[in-house]
């Protein structure tokens, strides 16, 4: 097998799409090195400022162990979970981060969610990233640090479920209309007892912003 040959079945693995219809994902595993990925994961813990989530479980408002971090453009105001956020500054390294995220879909990204969870015993349940706020056309690019967790997809009508492994310094793009058919979902695992951050690099509507 000669070099082209093994670049062609290369590229067409990264650009397999993980979701038999009605939406586009793609998985690039080591998009950062090990340990690369392991130091930007120690930095952003230390220097970004968290907080609880907060949710509205039948009527109360829960705040959730996972933390999380919103950071943005200045005009990048975001309501998640019925709650408005205002967002941090980019720092360098993030927007480094941004910029070499950008590369895989071809898109452009104004903000980025992160989540940090310590430990398996923290998760995040079923949802679809359609804000009102987001543009729907916009891709969403996930970027994984740390322990590798399990990440699943289920349909809205059929309920047919399709799951991976984000493992550390992966990325994920989810391109439009995935959010529109599919929920998410970041399953709890009582075997992880190490942290992980998950990025999410979104683009906030232009008029909204
Ligand atoms: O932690 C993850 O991989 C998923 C996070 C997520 O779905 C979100 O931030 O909306
Ligand atoms: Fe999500």
């Amino acid at each position: 097998m000669n070099q082209s040959s093994l670049f062609s079945i290369d590229s067409d693995l990264c650009a397999t799409n993980l979701l038999p219809k009605e939406g586009l994902v793609n998985y690039y595993p080591e998009f950062l090195g090990e340990v690369e990925s392991l130091n930007l994961l120690n930095q952003l813990q230390k220097s970004l400022q968290w907080e609880a989530d907060q949710l509205i479980i039948f009527g109360r408002l829960i705040s959730t162990r996972r933390k999380v971090a919103w950071i943005g453009d200045p005009k990048c105001t975001y309501t998640y979970s019925g709650v408005k956020k205002q967002p941090q500054s980019w720092t360098p390294e993030l927007l480094i981060i941004k910029r070499q995220l950008e590369e895989l879909p071809q898109a452009e990204f104004n903000s980025c969610l992160l989540n940090f969870y310590h430990d398996g015993a923290d998760g995040m349940g079923w949802h679809s990233d359609d804000e009102k706020e987001l543009d729907a056309q916009s891709p969403i690019a996930s970027l994984s640090l740390g322990s590798a967790r399990k990440f699943s997809f289920k349909h809205k009508k059929d309920k047919s479920t399709t799951s991976l492994f984000l493992e550390n310094g992966s990325a994920l793009i989810m391109h439009a209309p995935t959010q529109q058919f599919w929920q998410h979902a970041l399953l709890k695992t009582k075997t992880i007892h190490t942290p992980r951050i998950n990025l999410t690099f979104r683009r906030i509507s232009i008029s909204n912003a």
